[in-house]
């Protein structure tokens, strides 16, 4: 039978009670079904794309190729049904599609020729299906040979994307492994606030033009509408959910006096929409339908799965798609008071999916119940599979240590939990070419690094020594990474002949501290408050050694930057940070050495300048063998193509098994 692909739904109507959507949401404060509609938020020029459902059948959604004559187009108040015109319907005929800016953005929809823009045909070739078999032909010694190659419809949830918002971390991952996956043959849509602060910064979502479509979410006792704004870019579809919740001074969780108090409901806000934009939204001229693969980053992102359970399955949406939690920090949980489960627009019986209880030792008065919901618990219950960011920590999680409370429970689910060691952006992170150095250089001729010193010695005004052994520190200030020991070992290191340069943001009482270490200090001391991503690249160039102290770290980044710029890092033997850097051995391979780095453990102010030490006398006496280290470190892979292979396998496991929520 001929078949037909198609958007699976486009409404375009000023009022929700046209829209056509088969899908059917539940109020939170009721637990009544009820029909999510996104409209266009201007009149006119609408038109709807549905499908007609025979009694007791359940749209299938765009996850199936369909026969043209199981769906009607309307088009204002004509309605033609079938193959002519309106359907499209074989080679040549019209569906429902976006139109796009130069860069790829939607400005509108028409009806289209059966065609498809060149970014779509890999990911929708062979039929519209979320795991579309492609068959890739190629020829082995004279004989023909057919693989079978499978893409997936992905979803990303995450609360930060660079280069349009990044505090950490997060960011990066978020920016870069989109990109990966959409170059394997993907189609990949990243769903995150749109975040405007007042700054230079909003200029970022220039290029994501509105999508006009409007959707209401039942949380908090109210509705709140929000809307969707996309940017087609290096394969991906950016999608940025706009709200006013998201419009405000600061970053993406705080500002000056701290966290906001509303990210509970911002993240909401965020979470339904992302279940709300595979089927509401058109991308090229065709939605990501029902059958994707929702990938859930961090607490913010952790009531996806839930709400695809709570909220979809029981009407028969979403029966088929998988959801893989992304655990980036496990400290962060999004823990609220048990009174604002109701704010969450679940149904009342899902209570137990969030339900938290802390210790008696962690309440905080004799009346305190210890009752809570936690998002990341509510994820970890109901994922089709969790996965960290390296080896090391997917086993640190299960330990009473490492899993802040969560360990039993995600032992219990060990058999679905796994851990893919984090890629970089190795064009943004490229001595060879970085904007942002004095001086390039590369594993063939390193002589452009000491240049980078030199720079930023200058820059920050500390005394020009090139031989001076330079040690430097990136990141967030807080307990994680182990503040409080540098801060108890800069008296003994400032004893050396060394200089030391740190930047990062965050808690005041760190901040307050560098402060005064530079005045107190002023020849060997630079700390840099706030978040600056050139100056995170030249420290990168321009220290020999990078001192990494943190007290867990899921993957870590900056030990990666700095390998592949040839600055060695110094880490606690931790989490990612013990499988990415290996000690170094100046004895092995018959005397020309092995390792990349110094790892330390255990995390004490002693361990840590013993390993320092080593590493500066190495630096000052050896420089064969640092040499050797700088360049072992840059020949290092850690592509985020590497990384996406890996995760293309967990994918497969999770639509191999059923689903885990039924
Ligand atoms: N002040 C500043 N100015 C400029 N740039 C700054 C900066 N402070 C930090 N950065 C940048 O932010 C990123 C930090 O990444 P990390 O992986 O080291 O830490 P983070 O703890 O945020 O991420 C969490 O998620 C990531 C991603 O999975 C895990 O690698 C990690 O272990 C986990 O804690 C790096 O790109 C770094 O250069």
């Amino acid at each position: 039978m001929e078949t037909l692909h198609f958007a699976r739904v486009i409404p375009c109507r000023t009022s929700p009670a046209r829209s056509v959507r088969a899908g059917a949401s539940v109020s939170g404060a009721t637990g009544q079904p009820r029909f999510f509609s996104c409209w266009r938020k201007s009149a006119g020029a609408g038109c709807v794309v549905s499908r007609r459902l025979a009694s007791g059948e359940r749209d299938s959604g765009f996850g199936g190729s369909l026969s043209k004559d199981e769906f009607a187009v309307e088009d204002g108040e004509q309605k033609s049904e079938g193959g002519g015109g309106g359907g499209g319907g074989g080679d040549g005929g019209l569906v429902l599609g976006a139109e796009r800016d130069a860069s790829g953005s939607v400005v509108g929809f028409n009806l289209i020729p059966q065609t498809r823009p060149d970014y779509m045909e890999v990911a929708t070739a062979e039929g519209d299906k979320s795991t579309d078999e492609i068959k890739e032909t190629g020829e082995t010694e004279g004989e023909e040979e057919t693989q079978t190659k499978v893409s997936y419809n992905i979803v990303f949830v995450t609360a930060e994307a660079a280069p349009y918002s990044k505090t950490g971390g997060l960011g990066d991952v978020c920016g870069s492994l989109p990109i990966a996956l959409a170059a394997r043959g993907h189609r990949v849509m990243v769903v995150s606030p749109r975040y405007l602060n007042g700054t230079v910064a909003d200029e970022r979502y220039a290029g994501a033009l509105d999508l006009d479509c409007c959707i209401k979410i039942y949380c908090f006792d109210g509705v709140q509408e929000v809307s969707f704004f996309h940017e087609y870019r290096k394969g991906v579809d950016w999608v940025f959910v706009d709200h006013p919740a998201y419009h405000r001074p600061g970053n993406p969780y705080g500002d000056s006096y701290g966290a906001f108090g509303d990210n509970q409901f911002r993240f909401t806000l965020l979470c339904h929409a992302a279940c709300e934009a595979p089927i509401v939204l058109p991308l090229g001229g065709l939605t990501y339908g029902e059958n994707c693969l929702f990938l859930v980053n961090d607490w913010h992102a952790s009531l996806v799965p839930v709400l695809l359970a709570a909220k979809y399955h029981p009407f028969g949406v979403y029966k088929d798609a998988r959801s893989v939690l992304i655990i980036h920090n496990i400290a962060h949980q999004g823990v609220e008071a048990a009174v604002t489960y109701k704010n969450l627009g679940l149904p009342p019986q899902w209570y137990k999916a969030l339900e938290w209880v802390f210790p008696t030792w962690a309440r905080t008065h004799a009346l305190d119940t210890g009752e809570a919901v936690n998002m990341l618990k509510g994820a970890i219950v109901t994922a089709d599979r969790i996965l960290t960011v390296s080896k090391g920590y997917s086993w640190e999680i299960t330990t009473f240590e490492g899993g802040y409370g969560l360990n039993e429970l995600l032992s219990s689910r060990k058999f679905v939990l796994s851990g893919i060691t984090n890629g970089i952006d190795i064009t943004e992170w490229d001595p060879s070419t970085d904007e942002h150095l004095a001086s390039h250089y590369s594993v063939s001729d390193l002589s452009g690094k000491v240049q980078c010193k030199i720079a930023l010695q200058k820059e920050l005004g500390l005394p020009i020594l090139p031989n001076c052994p330079m040690i430097g520190f990136i990141g967030r200030l807080d307990y994680q990474k182990g503040i409080d020991l540098i801060a108890s070992a800069i008296p003994e290191l400032m004893e050396d002949d060394i200089q030391f340069v740190m930047l990062g943001s965050g808690e005041p009482r760190f901040e307050g501290w560098m402060r005064v270490a530079e005045s107190t200090y002023k020849e060997k001391f630079r700390g840099w408050v706030g978040f600056n991503v050139p100056i995170s690249h030249k420290i990168t160039a321009g220290c020999d050694i990078l001192l990494m102290p943190s007290r867990f770290e899921p993957c870590g980044l900056n030990q990666l930057y700095a390998m592949r710029y040839g600055t060695v890092p110094v880490v606690h033997a931790t989490g990612g940070l013990r499988d990415t850097v290996e000690n170094f051995n100046p004895y092995a391979n018959e005397g020309s050495g092995e390792g990349t780095g110094w790892t330390f453990s255990p995390l004490t102010k002693e361990s840590m300048l013993v390993a320092l030490r080593f590493a500066i006398k190495t630096y000052r006496e050896h420089k064969t063998s640092w040499a050797g280290l700088m360049k072992r470190g840059m020949a290092k892979d850690f592509t985020w193509e590497n990384a996406a292979m890996q995760y293309e396998e967990v994918f497969k496991w999770a639509f191999t098994d059923p689903p885990y929520v039924r």
